[in-house]
């Protein structure tokens, strides 16, 4: 009986008191998990309107009335067609049936979609993105493949693996940003500072890479140099054999039409898409891929690791970028709000890596805020600014917002590398990732 079920939630449920429980609708208490289409009981009291009302997602949003008003059209009545073996739910694609025991999974499904996602509070924010996204899932999830291949199953199949929560971020990913200063960087306020002038006083660095303070504060600056937020310049930074292996790396890759951070995904990590103010394309060097692996990739990221002395693993997989004639990025700020608070924690620095030959023209890189500063793109040159603030750490510095001039005849390759406060790989391997 169904109070007893609910007390049983209640003790796996460490949030759930058995008297926030809103009460079942009656036909489930009646008839419990599978309802056959062609039960008396399972038919659309309104028959005009449930069908749309189930389309706007209203058996998610309100499950207490819709559960009980619209059965057919939520999709309660699990419909299982014996011609194509396929039963359908409200809760994602049409699942395929090759025996009892998958069957059974979808009952066992059933029963934990209406008993504790749709009506306990704990599931709010995910309840109408909790869906079996492959016909599959309950096929896979009858041979075991939640426990072997959880990464997938747990968000792709979170119904039938029951994992509803763990689409929740919070919970799949449980971050306090207060108890995690310790591992993050430049968390007070003049660290940025002294990071850039332990680098402008670096002799090495200096000599080796002609490095040049292209905006800095006033004792920092050549008397062409800009006052403003901290950009530096190091040339000869890659050699020529080391930016021809990059973009060869990005061919083979693929370079892809570039996209823009979007908005928060189902699962709470963010979207992508194709933006108008940049047309540039690009290849991300992930870990996994040909590029993660090239030695000299490898020892490029070792580099700039040095150079910024934050760990590599702050750092996002390199970004490797094309633009062609008349391609171009239009001015914005690699700082995004969506990262704050997140386990990775914003980005605070750009190191961004010039890889084409000489034979280009336009392409630039323009700093519209910093008194309109434009670095010209030349191989092997490197040139990194803060995204954030020296005195309010974690905080975006407007200022260094810029944009890649159009390329006039040619084509320009270069890569951006993105520093994070904390550690951003290894909560992207855990499903974590922003
Ligand atoms: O290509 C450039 O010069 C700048 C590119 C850029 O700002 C970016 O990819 O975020
Ligand atoms: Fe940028």
């Amino acid at each position: 009986d169904i109070s007893e079920k609910e007390s049983i939630i209640c003790e796996v449920e460490e949030e759930c008191s058995s008297t926030e429980h809103p009460s079942l609708p009656s036909f489930l208490d009646r008839w419990g998990d599978f309802v056959s289409t062609d039960h008396p009981h399972c038919v659309d009291k309104n028959e005009r309107d449930c069908p749309m009302k189930a389309l706007l997602n209203a058996c998610v949003k309100s499950p207490d009335v819709m559960l009980e008003e619209c059965p057919f059209s939520c999709g309660l009545c699990s419909n299982y067609d014996t011609e194509k073996s396929q039963v359908k739910t409200c809760y994602g694609d049409l699942q395929n049936v090759n025996n009892q025991g998958v069957l059974e999974v979808i009952r066992k499904t059933q029963q934990y979609m209406i008993h504790q996602v749709f009506v306990n509070e704990t599931y709010a924010k995910i309840r109408s993105s909790c869906k079996n996204r492959n016909v599959n899932c309950s096929q896979w999830a009858w041979e075991g493949e939640c426990e072997r291949n959880p990464t997938y199953m747990k968000k792709e199949c979170a119904p039938a693996c029951q994992t509803c929560h763990w689409l929740d971020i919070r919970i799949r990913c449980p971050f306090d940003e207060s108890s995690a200063k310790e591992r993050t960087t430049w968390s007070e306020p003049g660290d940025l500072d002294r990071f850039f002038w332990s680098v402008v006083r670096n002799d090495t660095l200096r000599t080796l890479f002609s490095l040049k303070v292209l905006s800095g504060p006033a004792e920092a600056i050549e008397p062409d140099g800009r006052p403003g937020p901290w950009v530096l310049q190091l040339d000869h930074f890659l050699s020529a054999m080391e930016c021809e292996r990059l973009i060869d790396l990005g061919h083979e890759l693929g370079f892809q039409r570039s996209k823009d951070i979007g908005r928060i995904k189902y699962d709470g990590s963010t979207d992508s898409y194709e933006s108008k103010s940049r047309t540039s394309s690009t290849a991300w060097c992930t870990e996994s891929s040909v590029c993660g692996k090239d030695a000299i990739q490898q020892k490029v990221t070792q580099r700039i690791e040095q150079l910024v002395q934050i760990p590599i693993n702050n750092s996002e997989a390199l970004q490797l970028l094309r633009y062609e004639e008349n391609q171009y990025y239009k001015v914005h700020h690699d700082y995004t709000p969506l990262h704050a608070g997140s386990m990775a924690g914003v980005r605070i620095l750009t190191v961004f890596l010039y890889l084409n030959d000489d034979r280009l023209e336009g392409g630039g890189t323009n700093f519209p805020s910093i008194h309109n500063l434009t670095v010209l793109p030349n191989q092997g040159r490197a040139i990194l600014w803060p995204s954030v603030l020296n005195d309010e750490p974690g905080q975006i510095d407007v200022r260094t917002e810029h944009q890649a001039l159009p390329v006039e005849r040619g084509v320009k390759y270069a890569a951006n590398a993105w520093i994070h406060q904390r550690d951003f790989r290894t909560p992207l391997h855990m499903g974590c990732g922003v």
